[in-house]
């Protein structure tokens, strides 16, 4: 495989494209809302979710029907044209490359509101050269319409050789903000045997083993404790590592099982604890579950912030509640106290919360 020249890395790609960002910007984004731009009745419901949630992605891909793509394009053009967005970030999420629709998406969506888009999604990424495709793309069309700041791109992890090549998506462009796991479309890629937008399955355990009787054998019909196991643990610890070499960011997917609040919350905790900076979100009532999760809890902060207290230079090892703390802990207590700190420029609420935290001795 070619690569550009690192001298190349961060020139636009078109004469008068805006210039590639050096850093990809820590937004929040605990919840990318979806939704779609066709119904109107949700889309109706868009301007006031403004400073309720992270990001608000106007969905024109898959869960939006064939013969509502235009509406879904005009429609995500409207709101975007009519709506202040304040400290919510606008994305959306094109249809994929290979579809009738994704040409004028783009075509549509930059020239119309590329001032407002902050990223666009990209489904159903298989390597480096569908972002290459985008790239170019992006950069004649930001140059045409003169577009001041670079259009981010997020991929969509849903596909084996996507997996299989995450390392050189998220190197293969200074565009690439982030990736989220797509459980679903990455279930049907792969032949795996669920039926599920995303979570756990019943049938995918460890049982506990099986106590033995006077013969030696085990014992089948007794009780016996079961386990069930992370299907998406594989491929969220591979999207982090990915993710965090190349200085983007990792997102969990969807969660279909709308009314199940309360696996939905483990299944974004766990994306949480492994590195995640986000989940979306496709009903209102996954946001509040998303912005409770992918921030630090008031007892994490409030450790951290002793440990940091107590780390004076950061080197050396100290005793806190009869654990060691030493620099590899201080780094991951200043990972949450960062994260606190920006999410709390964002969220009073929170920022009141993290304030009332008593300093410990
Ligand atoms: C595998 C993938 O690609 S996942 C990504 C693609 N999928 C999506 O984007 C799905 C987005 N979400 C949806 O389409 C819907 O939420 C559904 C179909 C899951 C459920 O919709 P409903 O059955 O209408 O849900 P429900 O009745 O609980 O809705 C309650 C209210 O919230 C509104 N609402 C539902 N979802 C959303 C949303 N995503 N954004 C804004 N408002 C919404 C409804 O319009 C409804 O409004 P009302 O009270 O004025 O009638
Ligand atoms: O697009 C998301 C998925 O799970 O598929
Ligand atoms: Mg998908």
């Amino acid at each position: 495989m070619s690569h550009k020249s690192a001298k190349d890395f961060f020139r636009p790609l078109a004469v008068g494209a805006p210039l590639p960002l050096r850093e990809i910007p820590a937004r929040p984004s605990r919840a990318i809302h979806f939704f779609d731009p066709s119904n109107e009745k949700m889309a109706a419901k868009i301007p006031d979710m403004v400073g309720t949630v992270d990001v608000l992605l106007g969905n024109l891909e898959d869960a939006v029907k064939a013969d509502n793509k235009v509406a879904a394009r005009e429609g995500l053009v409207k709101i975007a044209q009519s709506t202040d967005f304040g400290p919510t970030q606008l994305w959306t999420r094109i249809n994929s490359l290979d579809s009738p629709w994704v040409l004028d998406d783009l075509t549509t969506l930059v020239p119309a509101i590329g001032e407002k888009l902050d990223v666009i999604m990209v489904p159903k990424v298989q390597g480096a050269e569908d972002i290459h495709y985008v790239d170019r793309l992006l950069a004649q069309l930001e140059a045409k319409a003169g577009i001041s700041k670079p259009i981010l791109i997020h991929a969509i992890l849903e596909t084996a050789r996507g997996v299989a090549n995450v390392e050189e998506i998220c190197g293969a462009s200074p565009r690439m903000q982030g990736l989220s796991l797509g459980p679903a479309d990455l279930a049907a890629d792969r032949k795996m045997k669920t039926t599920r937008v995303g979570g756990g399955h019943p049938g995918y355990l460890v049982r506990e083993d099986a106590p033995r009787g006077e013969d030696g054998l085990p014992i089948l019909d007794a009780q016996r404790a079961i386990f069930q196991q992370d299907l998406w643990h594989y491929t969220i610890a591979k999207m982090v590592d990915a993710c965090a070499t190349h200085g983007i960011y990792p997102y969990y997917g969807p969660f279909g099982d709308i009314k199940d609040t309360v696996a939905c919350e483990d299944q974004f905790r766990n994306a949480f604890l492994l590195g995640c900076v986000g989940t979306w979100s496709l009903h209102p009532v996954q946001i509040k579950i998303a912005n409770r999760v992918f921030s630090p809890s008031v007892e994490d902060i409030a450790h951290a912030r002793r440990v940091v207290a107590a780390m004076g230079d950061g080197t050396g090892a100290v005793m806190i509640d009869g654990k060691m703390e030493d620099d590899a802990s201080l780094k991951q207590c200043l990972v949450l106290v960062e994260l606190a700190e920006k999410l709390a420029e964002i969220d009073p609420d929170l920022k009141a919360t993290y304030d009332a935290i008593p300093t410990e001795a």
